[in-house]
């Protein structure tokens, strides 16, 4: 049985601000080749270069990685202003059609971060540019300053719904989790279920109601550490037990043909 194919959605970067690159974090493929079981496959993020009928079918999974720049809020009906930052529209056009088909198809998808927050875009879900200013809420970005311990430190709480696939998966209503996000969800539509959240009440794991495969989805950032972390771990474990499965119907379905 061969390994599952995981495409890594990857982030346009000006390398020394002049050399465009499309990168991912070496965390992301560390996750996904150690503690998932798959071959990671960095997706670079341009429909001039890939569409999602071919991402689907040469990919058993996806994972949506974190990135400093924001999905575009045009994507849920809103004004850009400059509190929401940068843009990366090439990955906007390649992840949110890819996402919708893959929640179709019940293809399994991980988002973190960034990509927990194009899981929700794509279903209806709009965002907040600074969660920190609405009130009641906590900052939740990464230090400024520091080493990536102290950035990925652990901050926060998260509350998880007894009986959700996430306290499932965990076996505790509660973990423990880093945070390195200005963005959130400001409304979630009926597609998303919020199965977790921070103290302050920000959104912090969810999943799609009613999906045929895998989508849990969490807002802080699982890579880091995946192969030792109490929490990572058996979600990364979870995600590649998905897209074995998924690669293995693949493999009968050509058998069959
Ligand atoms: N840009 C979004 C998502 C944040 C995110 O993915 N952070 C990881 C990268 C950290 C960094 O390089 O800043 C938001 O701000 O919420």
């Amino acid at each position: 049985m061969r390994k599952p194919v995981i495409g890594i959605i990857g982030n346009h970067y000006l390398l020394n601000e002049e050399y465009p690159v499309h990168v991912a974090g070496t965390m992301n493929s560390a996750a996904v080749a150690h503690v998932a079981g798959g071959v990671p496959l960095i997706v670079p993020t341009d429909p001039d270069f890939v569409q999602t009928e071919d991402l689907v079918e040469i990919c058993d999974g996806f994972v949506f990685t974190g990135a400093r720049p924001n999905v575009h809020p045009e994507e849920y009906g809103h004004d850009a202003t400059e509190a929401h930052g940068a843009f990366d529209r090439g990955r906007d056009r390649v992840a949110l059609p890819l996402i919708r088909a893959c929640v179709e198809r019940g293809q399994p998808i991980l988002g973190i971060c960034r990509g927990f927050q194009e899981v929700a875009v794509a279903m209806g879900c709009s965002l907040h540019p600074e969660i920190r200013d609405l009130p009641g809420r906590d900052n939740h970005r990464m230090p400024p300053d520091g080493t990536l311990e102290e950035k990925f430190e652990m901050r926060h709480i998260v509350t998880l719904t007894e009986g959700g696939p996430f306290q499932q998966l965990w076996g505790k209503t509660q973990v423990l989790t880093n945070s390195l996000h200005g963005q959130g969800i400001l409304e979630a539509s009926d597609r998303i279920v919020v199965d977790g959240v921070a103290p302050d009440g920000t959104p912090e794991a969810i999943y799609v109601k009613d999906a045929p495969g895998f989508t849990l989805s969490v807002q802080w950032h699982p890579e880091w550490q995946a192969g030792i972390d109490p929490v990572s771990r058996p979600l990364f474990e979870a995600f590649g037990r998905a897209a074995q499965l998924w690669a293995a119907g693949c493999q009968m379905a050509r058998k069959s043909a």
